[in-house]
C-alpha cells in the first residue's frame, strides 16, 4: 500500500491552513510527521482519511484518488487511530475491537468465529486479552489508546494513520506500541511530538511548519540542532546513542530563542 499525496492545499474561513504539501508513504515504510502545535500535522492527516477535502490537490492510495473509492473501500484500506477517544456509550473492549470486523461485514452479516479469534488475537497482541469484558469508558487513557490500535489491527487495514498515538501512555507502552506497530509491517504515517521516539522509530520524517513541508529525510537527515532551532524554537543537542546507532536529542531554552519566541508570556 502506498500513499502519494500531491500539491495538497486546504483553507478554511478565508486562511491557508496547508499550502502545496507533496508527501510520499512507500509500501512498508514508518513515515513521522512532526512540528510544532498548529503547524497543520493533524489537518494534514484529516486530509488523508477523508474528513477534510483539499481545495486542490490530490491524494493517492495505491494507485486511486482516495475521494473516488467508496466509504467502504476507504474503510477497508485505512484504519486511523487519534489521540482523543471518546464514545457516548458503554461498549466491552471486546465489542469495541470487534467494530473493526464491521468494514468486512455485509449489511445483515454477523461476526464469526473468524472475527472474534481475530479480535482476542489483536487484544493479546496489546496486552488487553484480560480486558476483554470491561467497559471501554472504565479504562485509563492509556489503556484506551491500547484497545484503539487493537481495533486497528483487527480490522486488518494496509495503511494505518496514527495522531499523537502515545498520548497517555507511560513510557515503556510508548515504546511498546510503536514497537508493535512496526513489527506489523503496515504502510503507517504518524503525527509524533516526541521527537526521540520519532528518531527511534521512523524510516523517514517529514518536517510540518506553518502549513508546508520544512523538511524530508531520515531521522539522521532531518534532526539537526539548526531545523530544530528554527522550527521548534529551542536549543539542542543531537548525538548518537553507540550502543543502538539510535539519535538521542536533549533540548534546552536559548536565552536569545526564548526573548523571541516567549509563547507563554502574558
Ligand atoms: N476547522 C478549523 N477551523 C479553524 N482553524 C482550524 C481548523 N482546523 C484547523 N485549524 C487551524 O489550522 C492550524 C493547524 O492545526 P492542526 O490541528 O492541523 O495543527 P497540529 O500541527 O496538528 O497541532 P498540534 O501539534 O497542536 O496537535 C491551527 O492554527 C488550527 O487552529
Amino acid at each position: 500500500m502506498k500513499l502519494e499525496v500531491k500539491h495538497l492545499s486546504w483553507s478554511i474561513e478565508g486562511k491557508q491552513i496547508l499550502h502545496d504539501i507533496n508527501l510520499q508513504v512507500s509500501s512498508g515504510e514508518f513515515v513521522g510527521l512532526i512540528g510544532p502545535n498548529g503547524s497543520g500535522k493533524s489537518t494534514l492527516l484529516r486530509c488523508m482519511y477523508r474528513v477534510l477535502k483539499p481545495d486542490s490537490g490530490v491524494i493517492i492510495l495505491n494507485g486511486q484518488n482516495i475521494w473516488h473509492l467508496s466509504a467502504r473501500e476507504m474503510a477497508q484500506a485505512t484504519a486511523v487511530v487519534l489521540q482523543e477517544a471518546s464514545t457516548e456509550f458503554d461498549f466491552t473492549v471486546a465489542e469495541m475491537v470487534l467494530m473493526g470486523r464491521n468494514v468486512h461485514l455485509g449489511l445483515f452479516d454477523r461476526e464469526t468465529e473468524k472475527d472474534h479469534s481475530i479480535v482476542f488475537d489483536a487484544l493479546v497482541q496489546v496486552g488487553m486479552n484480560d480486558f476483554a469484558e470491561r467497559s471501554f469508558i472504565s479504562l485509563s487513557g492509556g489503556e484506551k489508546q491500547r484497545v484503539l490500535i487493537a481495533r486497528a489491527i483487527a480490522q486488518q487495514a494496509r495503511f494505518l494513520i496514527l495522531d499523537e498515538p502515545t498520548n497517555h501512555l507511560d513510557i515503556r507502552y510508548q515504546l511498546e506500541l510503536l514497537e508493535l506497530v512496526k513489527g506489523l509491517g503496515v504502510t503507517t504515517i504518524a503525527a509524533l511530538h516526541d521527537l526521540n521516539l520519532a528518531a527511534s522509530y521512523c524510516d523517514r520524517i517529514y518536517v510540518v511548519n506553518n502549513g508546508t513541508i520544512r523538511a524530508v529525510g531520515t531521522p539522521q537527515d532531518v534532526l539537526q540542532s539548526d531545523l530544530i532551532r528554527e522550527v521548534f524554537g529551542v536549543g539542542s543537542t543531537v548525538e548518537t546513542d553507540p550502543s543502538n546507532g539510535k539519535l538521542h536529542i536533549s533540548f534546552f531554552l536559548d536565552a536569545k530563542i526564548g526573548s523571541k519566541r516567549n509563547s507563554l508570556a502574558p
